[in-house]
């Protein structure tokens, strides 16, 4: 993967004396709608030079805890801290572009008749659909690079509505790196690939993790399999709670995933790629 500039970042602290490599800071968080805990107890601290899965069987919270860290949501406990800004006291608009999200819901969002260029492109604005925001050469320069880091430049003409579910992942990767975010979050990336196209994201997410100038990344999934090798951390959730987080080799165990996922699994791994069958 040919490299995008980042600019460098390190590790001052910020006025009010907070950390400044802390990147999400989740105390006592939780969510709740319509009587049901989405998610509860929650203690979570990401630093930027760190790289998250989130694993967890469907309904366990994984895109409510996504979407707290995008400031698309408040918890109803708790305070979430997200770049060095409280959430309820920051404008959220403001912190959105600091932040590159990339989900399913985004991109059912994006409007058909868009091309991939002007995809990538708004995410400067924070705007989905191109309609009258003025850009610099400097931005076409870094979305046509982004898009050529993703193997996808051929395609920046194409409309959006017309690529295949592996071509969306990769230009949604793009834009969500387009504002050059301090946190990158991923909500199942990889959904919907068959194996080859799989292969070759884990591969870029791989790549772009190596990167000690990338951002913060957290990933959400379903599947083990798709764990990049040099992830360094896990938070395994199950209707609303932890069951366990930390230190990736740590976390990753057949004890933790089962209880995670209810029922008795094998976890093994070959070169830092695990995968988990029944017992
Ligand atoms: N507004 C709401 N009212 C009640 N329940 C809700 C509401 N929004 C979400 N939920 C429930 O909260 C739970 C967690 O949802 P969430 O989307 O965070 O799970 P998830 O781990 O991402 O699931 P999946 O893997 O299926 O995408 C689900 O059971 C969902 O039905």
């Amino acid at each position: 993967m040919a490299a995008v500039t980042q600019p460098e970042r390190s590790g001052a602290s910020t006025a009010d004396g907070a950390d400044a490599d802390t990147v999400i800071r989740l105390a006592g968080v939780g969510v709740r709608r319509s009587g049901t805990d989405l998610l509860a107890d929650l203690d979570w601290t990401v630093e930027l030079d760190e790289r998250w899965a989130v694993l967890g069987p469907n309904g366990a919270g994984k895109t409510t805890l996504l979407r707290l860290a995008a400031a698309e949501m408040h918890p109803t406990t708790g305070t979430v801290d997200l770049l060095g800004e409280r959430l309820g006291r920051v404008d959220v608009f403001e912190l959105r572009p600091r932040i590159g999200l990339a989900s399913a819901s985004l991109a059912g969002r994006v409007p058909p008749d868009e091309t991939v260029h002007d995809v990538v492109r708004s995410a400067g604005y924070g705007v989905l659909g191109t309609w009258r925001e003025r850009y610099d050469p400097e931005d076409d320069r870094r979305a046509s690079g982004l898009l050529e880091v993703m193997g996808v430049a051929g395609l920046a003409g194409r409309r959006y509505g017309t690529l295949s579910t592996g071509e969306r992942q990769r230009v949604l990767l793009s834009r969500a790196l387009m504002t050059d975010p301090e946190l990158l979050l991923l909500d199942e990336p990889a959904a919907g690939l068959d194996l080859g196209a799989r292969e070759d994201l884990v591969e870029l997410l791989t790549e772009l993790a190596a990167d000690p100038d990338g951002p913060a990344t957290v990933m959400v999934t379903h599947h083990v399999e798709e764990i990049p090798p040099n992830c360094s951390h896990a938070m395994l959730l199950r209707e609303g709670r932890v069951v366990a987080q930390g230190l990736l080799d740590d976390v990753m165990t057949s004890e933790n995933i089962s209880a995670t996922f209810g029922q008795p699994l094998e976890l093994t791994s070959r070169r830092r790629r695990f995968t988990a069958f029944r017992r």
